[in-house]
């Protein structure tokens, strides 16, 4: 299969990723800082970003990648530095798959962590290969004990080919919500979606993989749909006339981070709805890369509110888009076409 490495690459850091959060998590010890556009990263977002582009950099050192976060924190404050190269030393020796570490590596110095850190600058771009993390997405999620997402994703040519979404703290079985948690979905173009529970503490997968697609539906009507928690990143007020004109009764599932796309993936919900709130922002490639080839992979269709499809050819940024759509392909023409009436 085509880019079987690179899948097994991204779960491996996924899973790792995962451990790592989930034990500055149940820590509460999250070290959270504010970044220039107001916006929350804590110690847990910086670790992970960290052992992932390494682990990407030693497999695919040709690759680029385009991250969220950088090293400038870490830079100027030794202390807080020193305390993200502790959480990640923890994490390592907490590995209890001997694949992970021979296949991914480890970062050998706080020196090659920054550097790690900050190499996930690439301007992004129509051509080659180019990973995209967000090494926690939904980070306002995280912090309130919601859910999160580490997400990546390879871009080959402008195209998502591979996309690994590591849930922590979505529940195994969707009808069971206080059930055990850990989802980890995975997707290769052209080669379906599987699902993988796994345990957050240790990072050991717990069943077998199993394909899963978007639930089918006999109408908009009986459908579900999902939103972000913050309003600031998508209109509630937009979503729920669309669900009206859709004759959706049921009320919206809101949910942090790109745990959205996992759950219609896996046939939890049936539409993601993220309509604009502001005429100015440029959704980023890494809240959506992973998601983008999941859902596909699914039997859904991703566009934005236009129903063009997502750009992830033009830099760090979707300024070919606004907002976005997913939902079960079937469906897609009936959505849009509320969604139009909506932003007329
Ligand atoms: N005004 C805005 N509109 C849409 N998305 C926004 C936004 N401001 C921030 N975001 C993005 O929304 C992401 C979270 O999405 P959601 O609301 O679905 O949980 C954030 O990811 P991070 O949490 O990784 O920073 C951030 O990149
Ligand atoms: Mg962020
Ligand atoms: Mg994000
Ligand atoms: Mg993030």
């Amino acid at each position: 299969m085509a880019y079987a490495v690179e899948r097994k690459v991204a779960e491996l850091a996924v899973i790792r990723a995962c451990r790592l959060t989930n034990a500055v998590a149940t820590s509460h010890k999250l070290g959270t800082l504010t970044k220039s556009d107001q916006s929350p990263v804590t110690v847990a977002d910086l670790g992970a970003q960290a052992m992932i582009n390494h682990a990407v950099r030693q497999c695919f050192p040709r690759d680029a990648i385009v991250a969220e976060e950088d090293a400038k924190a870490l830079r100027s404050d030794a202390d807080l530095a020193q305390r993200v190269w502790t959480l990640i030393q923890t994490c390592y020796s907490e590995e209890t798959n001997a694949e992970e570490s021979s296949t991914i590596g480890r970062l050998s110095s706080v020196s090659e962590m920054l550097d790690a850190l900050d190499s996930g600058d690439s301007k992004g771009g129509p051509v080659g290969r180019i990973w995209a993390l967000d090494p926690i997405d939904g980070t306002k999620g995280f912090i309130r004990g919601g859910q999160y997402a580490v997400c990546l994703a390879l871009i080959d040519n402008a195209q998502v080919k591979v996309g690994v979404i590591g849930c922590p703290n979505l529940p195994v079985d969707p009808a069971n919500p206080d059930g055990d948690k850990g989802i980890l979905l995975s997707a290769v173009a052209g080669n379906g979606v599987y699902s993988v529970p796994f345990k957050p503490e240790t990072g050991q997968v717990s069943a077998d993989r199993v394909s899963v697609s978007m639930r089918d539906i006999a109408s908009t009507a009986e459908a579900s749909f999902c939103e972000s928690v913050e309003a600031g990143h998508s209109s509630h007020d937009d979503n729920a006339k669309i669900a009206q004109i859709l004759g959706i009764t049921k009320p919206s599932v809101r949910m942090d981070s790109q745990a959205k796309y996992a759950s219609i993936a896996r046939g939890d919900g049936d539409i993601y709805l993220r309509l604009p709130v502001s005429d100015t922002y440029q959704e980023k490639i890494w809240d959506h890369a992973a998601g983008n080839v999941i859902v596909k992979e699914a039997g859904g269709d991703v566009t934005d509110i236009f129903g063009k499809q997502l750009d992830f050819g033009i830099g760090r940024t979707l300024q070919n888009n606004k907002g976005v759509i997913a939902a079960r392909k079937s469906i897609m023409p009936e959505v849009l076409a509320a969604v139009a009436k909506v932003r007329l």
